[in-house]
Protein backbone atom coordinates (compact mmCIF):
# COMPACT_ATOMS: atom_id res chain seq x y z
CA UNK A 1 0.00 0.00 0.00
CA UNK A 2 1.37 3.52 -0.96
CA UNK A 3 2.64 5.95 1.84
CA UNK A 4 0.09 8.32 3.32
CA UNK A 5 1.70 11.73 3.96
CA UNK A 6 -0.20 13.91 6.16
CA UNK A 7 -0.46 17.47 6.22
CA UNK A 8 2.09 18.02 8.91
CA UNK A 9 4.80 16.26 6.91
CA UNK A 10 3.82 18.20 3.79
CA UNK A 11 3.91 21.37 5.93
CA UNK A 12 7.60 19.89 7.24
CA UNK A 13 8.59 20.03 3.48
CA UNK A 14 7.88 22.97 2.39
CA UNK A 15 10.85 25.10 1.34
CA UNK A 16 14.10 24.71 -1.01
CA UNK A 17 16.13 22.09 1.01
CA UNK A 18 13.58 19.52 1.23
CA UNK A 19 10.26 20.33 -0.75
CA UNK A 20 7.24 18.59 -1.54
CA UNK A 21 4.14 19.53 -3.65
CA UNK A 22 0.52 18.22 -3.10
CA UNK A 23 -1.00 16.99 -6.65
CA UNK A 24 -4.05 15.02 -7.64
CA UNK A 25 -4.16 14.37 -3.55
CA UNK A 26 -0.82 12.61 -4.34
CA UNK A 27 2.17 14.39 -2.40
CA UNK A 28 5.50 14.40 -4.98
CA UNK A 29 9.06 15.28 -3.92
CA UNK A 30 10.28 17.93 -6.30
CA UNK A 31 13.36 18.87 -3.83
CA UNK A 32 15.75 18.04 -6.82
CA UNK A 33 13.67 19.11 -9.62
CA UNK A 34 12.80 22.35 -8.70
CA UNK A 35 16.24 23.61 -10.03
CA UNK A 36 16.14 21.96 -13.72
CA UNK A 37 11.77 22.95 -13.85
CA UNK A 38 11.18 24.83 -17.07
CA UNK A 39 8.81 27.17 -15.29
CA UNK A 40 11.21 28.38 -12.54
CA UNK A 41 11.75 27.26 -9.16
CA UNK A 42 9.80 30.36 -7.38
CA UNK A 43 5.89 29.14 -9.17
CA UNK A 44 6.82 25.83 -7.81
CA UNK A 45 7.54 26.99 -4.52
CA UNK A 46 4.39 29.24 -4.24
CA UNK A 47 2.76 25.92 -3.97
CA UNK A 48 4.73 24.40 -0.88
CA UNK A 49 2.39 23.17 1.75
CA UNK A 50 -1.02 23.89 -0.28
CA UNK A 51 -2.67 21.82 -2.96
CA UNK A 52 -1.21 22.70 -6.53
CA UNK A 53 -3.38 21.21 -8.73
CA UNK A 54 -5.09 23.64 -9.79
CA UNK A 55 -2.10 26.04 -10.58
CA UNK A 56 -0.27 23.02 -12.05
CA UNK A 57 -3.44 22.43 -14.51
CA UNK A 58 -4.02 26.15 -15.43
CA UNK A 59 -0.64 25.99 -16.97
CA UNK A 60 -1.30 22.90 -19.16
CA UNK A 61 1.41 20.83 -18.73
CA UNK A 62 2.80 18.23 -21.37
CA UNK A 63 2.71 14.56 -20.94
CA UNK A 64 6.48 14.37 -20.74
CA UNK A 65 5.77 17.08 -17.79
CA UNK A 66 3.42 14.47 -16.03
CA UNK A 67 5.58 11.16 -16.44
CA UNK A 68 8.20 13.22 -14.95
CA UNK A 69 5.96 12.85 -11.90
CA UNK A 70 5.98 9.06 -11.05
CA UNK A 71 9.72 9.13 -10.05
CA UNK A 72 9.08 11.96 -7.85
CA UNK A 73 6.09 10.16 -5.96
CA UNK A 74 6.40 10.23 -1.95
CA UNK A 75 2.98 8.78 -1.32
CA UNK A 76 -0.81 9.69 -1.18
CA UNK A 77 -1.93 12.80 0.61
CA UNK A 78 -4.24 12.03 3.66
CA UNK A 79 -7.03 14.19 3.68
CA UNK A 80 -7.24 16.85 6.41
CA UNK A 81 -10.29 19.40 7.61
CA UNK A 82 -7.08 22.13 7.67
CA UNK A 83 -6.48 21.38 3.57
CA UNK A 84 -9.23 20.29 1.39
CA UNK A 85 -7.48 19.09 -1.54
CA UNK A 86 -10.25 21.08 -4.08
CA UNK A 87 -7.93 24.00 -2.64
CA UNK A 88 -9.58 26.20 0.64
CA UNK A 89 -7.38 28.76 -1.48
CA UNK A 90 -9.64 29.01 -4.90
CA UNK A 91 -10.46 32.76 -4.80
CA UNK A 92 -12.83 33.83 -2.12
CA UNK A 93 -16.46 33.92 -4.03
CA UNK A 94 -16.91 37.11 -2.96
CA UNK A 95 -14.49 38.51 -5.39
CA UNK A 96 -15.74 36.69 -8.01
CA UNK A 97 -19.47 38.00 -7.53
CA UNK A 98 -17.78 41.56 -7.66
CA UNK A 99 -16.18 40.35 -11.07
CA UNK A 100 -19.55 39.15 -12.08
CA UNK A 101 -21.46 41.95 -10.92
CA UNK A 102 -19.20 44.40 -13.01
CA UNK A 103 -19.48 42.32 -16.32
CA UNK A 104 -23.22 42.40 -15.68
CA UNK A 105 -23.21 46.29 -15.43
CA UNK A 106 -20.86 46.11 -18.48
CA UNK A 107 -23.42 44.34 -20.80
CA UNK A 108 -26.69 46.33 -19.70
CA UNK A 109 -24.63 48.97 -21.14
CA UNK A 110 -24.10 46.73 -24.21
CA UNK A 111 -27.94 46.50 -25.14
CA UNK A 112 -28.32 50.26 -23.72
CA UNK A 113 -26.21 51.94 -26.10
CA UNK A 114 -27.33 50.13 -29.49
CA UNK A 115 -31.19 50.74 -28.20
CA UNK A 116 -30.14 54.16 -27.74
CA UNK A 117 -28.62 54.46 -31.23
CA UNK A 118 -31.94 53.18 -32.72
CA UNK A 119 -34.33 54.93 -30.77
CA UNK A 120 -32.54 58.15 -31.71
CA UNK A 121 -32.01 57.19 -35.71
CA UNK A 122 -36.00 56.49 -35.52
CA UNK A 123 -36.56 59.67 -33.82
CA UNK A 124 -34.30 61.58 -36.32
CA UNK A 125 -36.61 60.16 -39.17
CA UNK A 126 -40.05 60.99 -37.70
CA UNK A 127 -38.59 64.59 -37.73
CA UNK A 128 -36.76 64.63 -40.67
CA UNK A 129 -39.72 63.21 -42.73
CA UNK A 130 -41.85 65.85 -41.93
CA UNK A 131 -40.00 68.77 -43.31
CA UNK A 132 -38.98 66.50 -46.84
C1 LIG B 1 6.22 18.54 -9.71
C2 LIG B 1 5.44 19.21 -10.46
C3 LIG B 1 5.85 19.81 -11.77
C4 LIG B 1 6.51 19.25 -12.84
C5 LIG B 1 7.04 17.82 -12.96
C6 LIG B 1 6.62 20.28 -13.85
C7 LIG B 1 7.22 20.14 -15.07
C8 LIG B 1 7.23 21.07 -16.07
C9 LIG B 1 7.77 20.87 -17.40
C10 LIG B 1 8.41 19.59 -17.91
C11 LIG B 1 7.58 22.02 -18.09
C12 LIG B 1 7.95 22.30 -19.56
C13 LIG B 1 6.69 22.39 -20.41
C14 LIG B 1 5.90 21.10 -20.42
O1 LIG B 1 6.48 20.05 -20.72
O2 LIG B 1 4.70 21.16 -20.10
C15 LIG B 1 6.96 22.96 -17.19
C16 LIG B 1 6.62 24.25 -17.51
C17 LIG B 1 6.00 25.15 -16.67
N1 LIG B 1 5.59 24.90 -15.38
FE1 LIG B 1 5.82 23.16 -14.37
N2 LIG B 1 6.03 21.43 -13.38
C18 LIG B 1 5.55 21.17 -12.12
C19 LIG B 1 4.87 22.02 -11.29
C20 LIG B 1 4.51 23.30 -11.60
C21 LIG B 1 3.75 24.16 -10.74
C22 LIG B 1 3.19 23.80 -9.35
C23 LIG B 1 3.62 25.32 -11.38
C24 LIG B 1 2.88 26.49 -10.80
C25 LIG B 1 2.32 27.44 -11.43
C26 LIG B 1 4.31 25.22 -12.67
C27 LIG B 1 4.42 26.20 -13.64
C28 LIG B 1 5.00 26.05 -14.88
C29 LIG B 1 5.05 27.09 -15.89
C30 LIG B 1 4.52 28.52 -15.74
C31 LIG B 1 5.66 26.51 -17.01
C32 LIG B 1 5.88 27.20 -18.34
C33 LIG B 1 7.29 27.66 -18.49
C34 LIG B 1 7.49 28.31 -19.85
O3 LIG B 1 6.98 27.78 -20.85
O4 LIG B 1 8.15 29.34 -19.86
N3 LIG B 1 4.84 23.96 -12.76
N4 LIG B 1 6.76 22.37 -15.97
Amino acid sequence: MAKLVTYAELKEHSNKTSLYILLHEKVYDVTKFIDEHPGGDEVILAEAARDATEAFEDVGHSDEARALLKDLLVGDFEKTDELKTKGPYSSSSSNSNAVNAAVEQGSNLMYFVPLAVLGAYFAWRYYSSGSI
